[in-house]
């Protein structure tokens, strides 16, 4: 099979009518009686890749069901799709470029050629000239126009080139160099821009302009802001100590100003949701060095080499997929949500949003023709303990089949202990975590409640059904290869997750509508041009949005 050949939707295959068979008997059957009948349940159902381990004992499964779903990722191919994307094939079929994250972390020591080119080699070109930089920013050889040291780094980006760096550097924040600070300005409301600049010296901030187009408006326009700011109080010679790119546009990037010797680069078989092992990660290595960075790609390495080799059956993103694919199509789960019990994951789940969403949100298959499955679940997620207290009662009690992805870490970078001697904060934290995974499987019967006095009218209200399935990702600490090894397995859940709804995962054309219109808008709420051919509620919101404006005192 070729990337490009066409194959049929995985509805046609006799292992999707199998799998309805096979639903049909388990569909309604609790996770309490499966535990009952079989007491190696919570022991087995697990898979390990690198430092992770994933039980996945409190799914909607029993022993049959994994090998039947592994049987259809087989009809639909995966293996030779997963193979075709890691050789480089132009697995993104509408663009005609493969699709190579995976190349970016490769050891320097990997032999990759595409078209007859070396991609190791570039890889490495690059990523030792982000550590060159890295290390003179971290000592303070490089100096702003004014000779000070840079105390902080504002990286503008957005989407790709803002989501994977901001939810990294929050993540691995113990790790951070303590006289660096990195901010994140995306949106082109100004109030982000203001924020973020709230506080700091031009003389001793650096801005990393971060677009795999370098033609993106939200972006442009903050760092043309930005630009004025700093040379507003420095001079136009400034630039070049304040202003560094990442892209894989050179002419924009000097067209904008700043000196392609400033330029990390990186290539069009990056996609903009995967680029975090890029130059993308600039601000991930300035923060936590090298070295750091460095284990970082090697956790992204290990579950590579583990999506590739590990058979099916202990294929830990395959398992992930096979998971939500289920749930999407059998039992019509909608969403999912990943409920991080650390703190400094805050930003995981955005950062899941784009790269789930913008990756399989698609209603056509390759070939074109409509899909016939459910593609795309919507991902959204809050760490936990905070999510228990906003929006886990629907999860409990709700209509909703909401799978849920827990994420645990047994050693804390710091942690504080009980004031009496009950154990630590952390301990307080898992206990959380290990209770919301019981409480959704195995819920609360009516004669659990009557057993315990509750008054008979309150029964129903306090019933808890239980069987709402949930997977636990374990991992011994927060670390930058454990975090790598995080993004790798979710990356490769999602393109696996892609190839059995047999679309493509690495386009989004979805999103390029919008910015036209936006751009075409602007001429109209911008100036005193007319919204030609629009809609009358959209004419009618510019002349309230013009009025408004014009009649206050504009910046
Ligand atoms: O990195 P850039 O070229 O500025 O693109 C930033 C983002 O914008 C686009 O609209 C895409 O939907 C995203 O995939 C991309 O990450």
């Amino acid at each position: 099979m070729t990337a490009t050949s066409v194959s049929p939707s995985i509805t046609a295959f006799l292992e999707w009518q199998r799998l309805q068979d096979h639903y049909g008997d388990i569909a309604s059957v609790h996770l309490r009686e499966l535990f009952g009948a079989d007491p190696r349940r919570g022991r087995d159902l697990t898979v390990t890749a690198g430092d992770l381990s994933i039980d996945y004992s409190m799914s909607r499964i029993d022993r049959d069901t994994l090998p039947l779903l592994v049987a259809l990722a087989r009809a639909a191919g995966l293996e030779d799709h997963r193979d075709c994307m890691l050789r480089g094939n132009p697995v993104n079929t509408t663009e005609n470029r493969p699709a190579l994250h995976t190349a970016l972390r490769l050891p320097a020591s990997a032999e990759l050629s595409v078209d007859g080119h070396d991609v190791v080699a570039d890889v490495h070109r690059v990523l030792d000239r982000m550590a060159t930089f890295t290390d003179r920013v971290r000592s303070g050889r490089w100096r702003g126009a004014t000779g000070r040291r840079i105390t902080t780094v504002v990286n503008i980006g957005i989407g790709g080139s803002d989501l994977g760096p901001r939810m990294v550097c929050q993540a691995l924040r113990p790790y951070s160099h303590p006289e660096l600070s990195v901010r994140f300005v995306s949106n082109v409301d100004p109030a982000d821009l203001l924020a973020a600049l709230d506080g700091l010296d031009p003389a001793t901030t650096l801005f990393v302009v971060a677009s795999k187009t370098f033609t993106t408006i939200e972006t442009l326009t903050n760092a043309t802001a930005a630009r004025s700011w700093v040379t507003g109080a420095l001079g136009e010679d400034a630039v070049d100590r304040h202003f560094v790119a990442v892209s894989t546009n050179a002419a924009k990037v000097a067209e904008f100003g700043i000196d392609p010797a400033n330029m990390f680069e990186f290539w069009d078989w990056v996609g903009g949701r995967y680029s975090i092992g890029s130059a993308i990660g600039l601000p991930v290595m300035l923060a936590i060095g090298r070295g750091a960075f460095g284990d970082f790609l090697a956790g992204m390495h290990t579950v590579d080499r583990h999506f590739a080799t590990a058979p099916l059956e202990s294929n830990a993103p395959v398992l992930l997929a096979l998971l939500g694919f289920w749930y999407a199509n059998f039992f019509d789960a909608e969403t999912r949500a990943v409920l991080p019990y650390a703190n400094d994951l805050a930003a995981l789940p955005a950062y899941l949003q784009q790269l789930a969403m913008e990756s399989n949100g698609k209603s056509v298959q390759l070939n074109g023709t409509p899909t016939d499955v459910s593609t795309g679940a919507i991902w959204w997620g809050e760490p936990g303990t905070n999510g228990q207290h906003a929006f886990y009662q629907l999860l409990h009690q709700g209509t909703r089949l909401v799978p849920v992805d827990f994420l645990g870490f047994a050693a804390p970078a710091a942690d504080l202990p009980l004031s009496d001697g009950s154990g630590s904060m952390h301990d307080v934290l898992v206990s959380n975590l290990l209770a919301q995974r019981r409480v959704l499987a195995f819920g609360r019967t009516p004669a659990d409640l009557a057993a315990d006095g509750i008054r008979e009218d309150l029964i129903p209200h306090k019933v808890m059904a239980g069987n709402r399935p949930s997977t636990t990702i374990l991992a011994p600490e927060l670390s930058p290869g454990v975090l790598g090894q995080l993004i790798a397995l979710y990356e490769h859940q999602v393109f696996t997750e892609g190839v059995l709804s047999n679309i493509n995962s690495f386009d989004q054309w979805g999103v390029e509508l919008g910015k036209d219109q936006a751009l075409q808008l602007h001429r109209a709420v911008g100036g005193d041009g007319v919204a030609e051919g629009v809609d009358s509620s959209t004419e009618a919101i510019v002349q309230w949005y013009r009025a408004i404006r014009d009649g206050s005192p504009r910046m």
